[in-house]
């Protein structure tokens, strides 16, 4: 999803409907944003957080990212599942075709992608304004056609509840859990 589009929102609700133990939120930029903090000798803090700090970094954040993504694309993949425990994970960040790319690669079965959309006047309502360089680049644009998603989520206030919306998702979860149990339990 897009700047604002509620990405980290609706990924904290799926993770507390399912619960910590069952469910990790993985970010593509945490490793990111690690990095550049340190590098830069910034607040890693507000970098990860919702507010108006990151977006004074984020031109020159997305460029660093992608110097290291054109080296090798699933770098941050990679360092970003490293240690995830738990049997579900949602990734609230793949912005780019190649996040997708990877996912789908390493794990062909699990890998279900979500789109979350709001309108550009809901997301200026929260905080977004549009920035040339940034909303017109792959970072923001690079899923934005071409992709069959499994699900589109619809973060307005006039759209059905998100409960309503993620619930094919956390079922989805179930039924892994009862083919899980189903084979390697058959006699329970
Ligand atoms: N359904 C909602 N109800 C109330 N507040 C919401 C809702 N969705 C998003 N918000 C708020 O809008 C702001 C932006 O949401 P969030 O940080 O989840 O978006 P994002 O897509 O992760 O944004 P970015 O990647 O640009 O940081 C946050 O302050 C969040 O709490
Ligand atoms: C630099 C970048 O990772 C920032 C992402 O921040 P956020 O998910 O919007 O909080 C975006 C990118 O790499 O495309």
């Amino acid at each position: 999803g897009k700047r604002k589009s509620g990405k980290d929102y609706v990924t904290e609700l799926i993770q507390k409907r399912l619960g910590s133990e069952v469910c990790c939120v993985l970010r593509l930029s945490g490793p990111l944003k690690e990095q550049y903090a340190q590098e830069h000798g910034l607040d890693l803090d507000q970098l990860m957080g919702p507010g108006p700090y990151k977006e004074r970094y984020r031109a020159d954040m997305i460029r660093w990212g992608e110097a290291c993504r054109h080296q090798d694309p699933g770098f941050f993949c990679r360092l970003a599942t490293r240690g995830a425990r738990q049997p579900v994970w949602v990734v609230s960040d793949a912005r780019r075709l190649s996040d997708l790319q990877w996912f789908w690669a390493e794990f062909p079965q699990q890998t279900r992608s979500v789109r979350v959309q709001s309108s550009e006047k809901t997301r200026s309502q929260r905080g977004w304004s549009f920035t040339t360089g940034v909303d017109d680049a792959e970072s923001e644009c690079g899923l934005d056609s071409g992709i069959k998603f499994d699900w589109i989520i619809i973060n307005e206030a006039n759209a059905p509840s998100l409960d309503e919306q993620l619930h094919p998702i956390l079922q989805l979860r179930s039924r892994l859990f009862f083919f899980f149990n189903f084979y390697h339990c058959p006699q329970q």
